[in-house]
């Protein structure tokens, strides 16, 4: 049986994060891709120049038109960008029971331009947190929706997971990405308390858009199709720093580019 896998999520014309990157991922990893677009970005590896939203009423069209139709089995969740796009994905999540809700809570992207109102991340934390099967921060999106400063080390990074469970996500992956060090690590806790850690090897490259949005699509993208979370998490991971090993394969603009979606293929 095949797997529909549904993102929720901003484009990126240069093809490396958002949605793209999501329909990419779905696609290398086994999954039926399919899409609702909640804004119009003009961005590329150098950075992004103009946002246009779409319409609160018009995600939940897309929204509506869709999940009338067509099963779904996991959904990833990336930028969102108003408060009223985060209230429809909720009430959307609610009315179909969408079924293994990865929330990647996407609040600016690597070049440091805003990708979420600063208002809305109120209601990141109290309409979407509670939905989310798995919560998928880095440690500068942890520390807003805490209100607190980054966690720097593992400890910390356990402490923030904790706390992020505690605001209603049923887990919580929080990705070390952003911390220095020989090691990439990941932590992962679970809807019971239990933590495990995801350690890749850092690759050095500066072509690193999009990891999270990748990472996040890879672990919904594998989740039906693994006995657990750990092991869609451990699957994911190793593939994401595969992606990021060959990155330096492709030649993709002239900023931090993509990284190779399809290096078992090509
Ligand atoms: N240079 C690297 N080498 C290996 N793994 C990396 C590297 N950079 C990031 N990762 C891994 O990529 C995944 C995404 O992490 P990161 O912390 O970069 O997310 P992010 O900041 O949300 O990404 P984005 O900038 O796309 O929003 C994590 O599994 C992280 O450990
Ligand atoms: C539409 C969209 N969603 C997410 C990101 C984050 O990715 P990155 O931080 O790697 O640029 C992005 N740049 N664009």
């Amino acid at each position: 049986m095949s797997r529909n896998i549904l993102s929720i999520a901003g484009t990126d014309p240069s093809g490396g994060a958002g949605i793209q990157a999501d329909l990419k991922t779905f696609s290398a990893l086994g999954g039926y891709g399919m899409t609702v677009v909640t804004a119009l970005v003009a961005q590329t590896t150098t950075g992004v120049s103009e946002v246009l939203e779409v319409p609160p009423e018009f995600v939940t069209g897309q929204l509506t038109t869709l999940l009338d139709d067509v099963r779904v089995d996991a959904v990833k969740i990336g930028m969102l960008g108003s408060t009223g796009v985060v209230e429809a994905v909720a009430r959307a999540i609610d009315r179909y029971r969408l079924p293994n809700v990865v929330v990647d809570p996407v609040m600016v992207a690597k070049s440091g331009d805003r990708l979420l109102a600063p208002e809305a991340i109120e209601a990141v934390r109290s309409e979407l947190l509670p939905r989310a099967d798995l919560v998928t921060p880095n440690l500068p999106e942890a520390a807003e929706l805490l209100g607190e400063p980054p966690a720097t080390d593992l400890d910390g990074m356990r402490a923030h997971a904790d706390r992020l469970r505690k605001l209603g996500a049923r887990r919580v992956l929080l990705k070390g990405g952003h911390l220095p060090g020989p090691d990439s690590v990941d932590l992962l806790v679970s809807d019971d308390g239990g933590t495990t850690t995801f350690t890749a090897e850092r690759v050095p490259t500066e072509n690193t858009h999009g990891t999270g949005c990748t990472l996040s699509s890879a672990i919904a993208t594998l989740r039906p199709q693994r006995p657990g979370w750990p092991e869609a998490v451990r699957d994911a991971k190793s593939y994401i720093t595969e992606a990021l090993r060959r990155a330096d394969d492709l030649d993709v603009g002239h900023g931090k580019g993509p990284v190779h979606h399809f290096h078992a293929w090509w």
